[in-house]
Parts: C-alpha cells; structure tokens; sequence
C-alpha cells in the first residue's frame, strides 16, 4: 500500500488584492503516490505550493477538493492516529519547548506517544548518539544554535520511530558541515530503519544526496515526478567550477563544460559542467593546462534554477 497518496488534490485561497478578493491556487490537481522506503525530494520556486501541499499531507490544512491519503488514513479526521505514525520538521517552526532543555522536550514528547521509560531512554540514545547531541542536551532550546536546533528537531521527529518523515526545508541556513551531517544522519536513518522521506528544499545538494526520486512543483502543477537522473537529462544539474587563476587569461573553453562568465579580467572565471558527464577533476585538469589554478570552489546548482529550466522546457513543447 502506499505511504501517501495525493489525486487530484486542490487548495486555494482567498486573498485581498487592493480593496477585491482574490483566488489564488496554491495547489492544482496535484497527483502521486509515494511508496514505503522511498526518498523523495520536492522542490520548487517560492510560492509554488510545497508547504501547503506538505500541509495537507500532515493534516494541518484541508484540501479544497481531491483527496489525500497518508500511511492509509485521512490526515484531517484522523489526525491524532497519524502523528503517531509520522514524523514532521518544519525548518521554520518548533515542535520544541523553548525554554526547556533539550532532554526534557524529548521526555514530554516520548510520553505524548506513550512511549514507555526504558525504550524512551533508549530510542534518545540512539539518536543523541547519532546526531553527536550530548554536548547539549540540558541546554534550554532557545540557547542553542541553528544546527543544534535542527538536530534536535530530527531528534524529537523520530523518537517515536515514524514510518514516514516528512522534512520542510530542513537545511535552511545551515553551515556546510552541520548540513553533511544531517544528511548522513538521515541517510543512515533510512538504510537502517527503511523510513521513508519526503523533504521539501532550496538545495540541490539535498536531493542529490538523499533523494532517489524527485518532484518539482511549478505554480501549483507537478511539472516533473522520477530519479534525479531522469531530471539531469531533462534539463542539466549543472556544478559550477569556479577559478581563481594566478595571472588572467582570456575566457577558458575546456572540454565538456560551458564559459558562464570572467571577473577581474580573467583572473577568476565560472565554468558549469555536468556531473553526470565529467568531474571536477577533468574539468580541473583541464584549466590547469591554460593557467595555474591558485584557488577553486564548486557550486552547487540551485533548485529555482533547475525548476526555471523545466518551466522553460514546458513552455516549448
Ligand atoms: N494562508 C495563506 N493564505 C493565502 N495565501 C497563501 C496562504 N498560504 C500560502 N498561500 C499562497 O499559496 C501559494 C503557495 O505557497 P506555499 O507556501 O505553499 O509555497 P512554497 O512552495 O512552500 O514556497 P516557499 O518555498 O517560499 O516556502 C503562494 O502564492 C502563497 O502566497
């Protein structure tokens, strides 16, 4: 059976738009399905509809039409026997007591879910351990830094061992390590417990390391469903190489990559590749024939960009 299914699901909106109301169409005859054990990113622009789809998946919005399954049961009339199935992290809101510490924010929710002592104690190990938390688990919430909150609440997210966890945004504003060590977390989570996810993100990076399958929602409209390589060969997940170069040279054209743009006279230049196609080292080996490289970082590519591209791909069909 299928962990969530979404058919022809709709949600829209009345807004006030100078002295008249308007409809806005948040969500428009949305329609997949997600299997157990399946890791699914969802991406999009800002304002193309992944909250309020999450929302309706969890429960905490009403469909305007369409229907919604999650773990089999309807997450509005059902939703108390739902969060005890899954797991929800909403970057941008606690499911945290804010001025308690840690420990006793995971006590309160392990008996919300009616977890007994010994296995409490026991599932918070396990996950103290794996997102290295000990170091602040009597410090008050409010205390705590971006990346410890964010641990914290993956943490109180899967005391109860979920089925499914659904992640909005989960590496917001995160520096580059505490984001890697979320994603092994979650990775490991996943390979050890089968937990499905569902994470909705900015960053490519997140997809490309945790999602096997990838929706991009456009204005409401699903606009792609299948694999992270299905979606390179529609429309590019290009890396971009960037260069700093010890004298400037004219604009490079190394094999298997595009020329995006120089600064500095040449100094520092900007070239995209695929990394499907080659890798940073070709593409490196490359640039080291023109010119010494004195300094170099990769960019990731950009979710808004990847789903411009598809929007643009549909517009010429
Ligand atoms: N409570 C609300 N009242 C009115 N309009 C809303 C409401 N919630 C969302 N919308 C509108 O619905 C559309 C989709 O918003 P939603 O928050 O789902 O997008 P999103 O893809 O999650 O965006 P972001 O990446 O910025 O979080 C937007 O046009 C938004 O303004």
């Amino acid at each position: 059976m299928s962990i969530i299914v979404a058919r022809d699901l709709v949600r829209e909106f009345r807004v006030r738009d100078g002295l008249r109301r308007r409809k806005v169409t948040a969500v428009d005859r949305m329609r997949f399905t997600v299997e157990p054990g399946e890791s699914v990113g969802y991406i999009g622009a800002n304002g193309a509809g992944k909250s309020t789809t999450i929302k309706m998946l969890v429960g905490i919005l009403v469909a305007t039409s369409g229907e919604v399954r999650t773990c089999g049961l309807d997450p509005v009339r059902e939703r108390r026997a739902l969060a005890r199935r899954i797991g929800v992290v909403f970057g941008q809101r606690s499911q945290l007591w804010w001025d308690l510490p840690v420990r006793e924010s995971f006590e309160i929710l392990a008996a919300i879910h009616g977890l007994g002592r010994a296995d409490a104690r026991r599932r918070r190990d396990e996950l103290v351990g794996m997102l290295e938390m000990a170091e602040f688990l009597s410090t008050p919430v409010r205390q705590l830094s971006l990346g410890q909150r964010m641990r914290a609440e993956v943490a109180a997210a899967l005391l109860h061992r979920p089925e499914l966890l659904i992640l909005d945004e989960p590496t917001i504003g995160l520096d580059v390590l505490s984001k890697q060590r979320l994603r092994e977390f979650l990775h490991a989570e996943r390979r050890e417990r089968g937990t499905t996810l569902l994470l909705t993100t900015h960053d490519m990076g997140d997809v490309e390391r945790l999602c096997e399958r990838v929706l991009v929602v456009d204005h409401g409209v699903l606009a792609f469903d299948g694999t992270l390589r299905g979606l390179s060969r529609t429309v590019g997940t290009e890396r971009v190489l960037v260069v700093d170069l010890a004298e400037p040279v004219p604009d490079l054209s190394v094999e298997g990559t595009r020329h995006l743009r120089s600064e500095g006279g040449g100094l520092r230049q900007h070239l995209a590749f695929d990394a499907g196609r080659t890798t940073a080292a070709r593409v490196l080996a490359g640039v080291s024939a023109y010119a010494e490289v004195r300094d170099l970082s990769i960019e990731e590519p950009d979710a808004e960009d990847v789903v411009r591209r598809i929007y643009l791909a549909r517009r010429q069909d």
